[in-house]
């Protein structure tokens, strides 16, 4: 049995449960091709924490979560039809959605249940923090508590930046070719966490929501990465000091108002890695980039999602 899980949405505006409300699990069975069309749909509902678990090689068992009682039983028969219409449409078999509440504080640690270590790229192993690893040679150990943080690892656009970002580092002759990284936008951590590992010598961390500060601090000291990363709440100004590379994951809308300030915080021939990007959105992305002297040297796609790799011109 494998696992994935998000955690939590990207479409919704990201914000942090509250551990202290009553929740609603949701559940749906459905085939793999479905799944991407799912998760698409739940997220867009404003879903959390969403889960899949594999039963086999074709069955899914995909869980998500939304705050009760903002979620009345009405909203939940909307998105159920949703759903139908959504695999009609897609001439897929049509999933059945259940739901039951679940008491206060179930909800920070039922997500957890599901949630398995997970290689990524050539390099990395990720491990949640309350399991043992298993054996992972010739790979970097990652142990993560996102906590109420985005950056499990296992969301599309988080595995593409990692992937991109171990591509970025490959070691030349003895040196990676960046020695200092920003993330903006860091949730979990878990893209400074990976950069420090794989040779970036000191990383700038920053997000706007004091949960994810908090998040990348305990994993950056759970790591023992305390004096590679630094820690801020905020955004893009409250980078200290020119880098070598940074790599955003957000939305495209807030990545699309970035992009004129990167020449600000990255050094002469930087890079940049960019998720959080559908594929539909990735031509705005990347005319906005060329258009502020970045070359996009690479689109890296996974389902629905996609990463953007450029460099300056
Ligand atoms: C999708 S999560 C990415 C987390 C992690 N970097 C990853 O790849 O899994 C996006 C994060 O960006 C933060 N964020 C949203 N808008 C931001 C902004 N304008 N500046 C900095 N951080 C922002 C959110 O709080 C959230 O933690």
């Amino acid at each position: 049995m494998s696992t994935t899980v998000a955690n939590p949405t990207l479409t919704a505006p990201v914000h942090s449960p509250d551990p202290n409300a009553a929740w609603w699990d949701l559940n749906l069975i459905a085939t793999a091709p479905q799944e991407d069309l799912i998760f698409w749909r739940l997220e867009s509902f404003g879903c959390q924490g969403m889960t899949s678990q594999s039963y086999g090689e074709e069955q899914r068992s995909i869980h998500a979560y939304l705050p009760w009682p903002q979620t009345t039983l009405l909203d939940l028969a909307a998105l159920s039809l949703r759903l139908q219409q959504d695999a009609l449409i897609a001439g897929q078999a049509i999933p059945q959605l259940h739901w039951e509440r679940l008491e206060p504080e179930d909800w920070s640690s039922t997500w957890k249940r599901h949630w398995q270590p997970q290689a990524i790229g050539d390099k990395l192993l990720i491990c949640p923090a309350w399991l043992e690893p298993p054996p992972h040679p010739g790979r970097h150990l990652l142990r993560m508590d996102p906590g109420m943080a985005f950056g499990t690892g296992i969301h599309p656009t988080t595995q593409l930046c990692l992937e991109s970002l171990e591509m970025r580092l490959e070691t030349w002759g003895g040196e990676p070719p960046a020695t200092t990284l920003a993330d903006v936008g860091c949730g979990s951590g878990i893209l400074s966490l990976a950069a420090a590992v794989l040779g970036v010598k000191q990383v700038f961390a920053v997000d706007t929501d004091p949960v994810a500060v908090q998040a990348t601090l305990l994993n950056r000291d759970m790591n023992g990465l305390t004096d590679r990363i630094t820690v801020a709440q905020g955004s893009l100004e409250h980078i200290p000091q020119m880098v070598d590379g940074l790599v955003c994951n957000i939305l495209a809308d807030v990545i699309l108002d970035m992009i004129p300030e990167f020449r600000l915080v990255v050094n002469e021939g930087g890079w940049l890695i960019l998720s959080g990007i559908l594929i539909d959105q990735a031509k705005f992305v990347a005319e906005m980039l060329e258009a502020n002297e970045w070359l996009v040297a690479a689109l890296w796609r996974r389902g629905e999602w996609c990463c953007l790799n450029a460099r300056m011109t």
